[in-house]
């Protein structure tokens, strides 16, 4: 059995197209917190917020976490999950938390590329190059803080993968 890996960072920056590679990688099993909550609410991201606020999302977001955590799991979690402290400790206590750094300008292109707005509802009201700008400036020590490794999300999937399998092994080595 080996402990889960979480992966965190900004809203594309490829927590769900890296951790479904990554778990196929590991053989392990793969998770995403917002399609869980999505199967078990039946509600899309911009539904519960509509219903409930970020502040229930939050909550929900939060209770996702420690639903989906497993041994053998890579866990692709929602942009904001660093956002409570709990949450931070949490990952970092249960198993590897990797950060997949990116800068706003990728960030932005992809997410115009496919903005999927039922599960990325605007965060500030303001158009998207300015609204990843500002929230990873908030964000950005968030992210940091939570991560044992910190990897380049500007390359291909692949290349990430084999970044994070580095990552995961050089700790173990040493
Ligand atoms: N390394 C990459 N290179 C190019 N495009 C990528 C890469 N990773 C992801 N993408 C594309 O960017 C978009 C967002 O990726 P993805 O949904 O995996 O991000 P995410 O971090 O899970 O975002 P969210 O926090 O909103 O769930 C997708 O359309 C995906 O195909
Ligand atoms: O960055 C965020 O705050 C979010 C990212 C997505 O993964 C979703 O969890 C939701 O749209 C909120
Ligand atoms: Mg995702």
């Amino acid at each position: 059995m080996t402990q889960p890996i979480y992966l965190v960072g900004a809203r594309g920056c490829g927590k769900t197209t890296v951790g479904v590679a990554l778990a196929q990688a590991l053989g392990f099993n793969f998770v995403d917190t917002d399609h869980y909550l999505l199967t078990t609410t039946e509600m899309s991201v911009a539904d519960i917020v509509a219903q409930e606020g970020w502040d229930g999302f939050r909550r929900r977001e939060s209770g996702a976490l420690q639903s989906v955590t497993a041994p053998d799991t890579v866990i692709a979690t929602g942009g904001g999950m660093v956002l409570a402290e709990s949450n931070r400790q949490f990952m970092r206590e249960h198993g590897v938390v990797i950060y997949l750094r990116a800068p706003a300008q990728i960030l932005a292109s992809r997410l115009e590329a496919f903005p999927e707005e039922g599960q990325r509802p605007t965060l500030t009201g303001r158009p998207i190059t300015d609204e990843i700008v500002e929230v990873l400036a908030a964000r950005e020590a968030l992210y940091n803080q939570a991560a044992h490794h910190v990897v380049d999300a500007t390359r291909s999937p692949e290349d990430i993968v084999a970044a994070v399998l580095a990552a995961l092994h050089t700790a173990h080595a040493s």
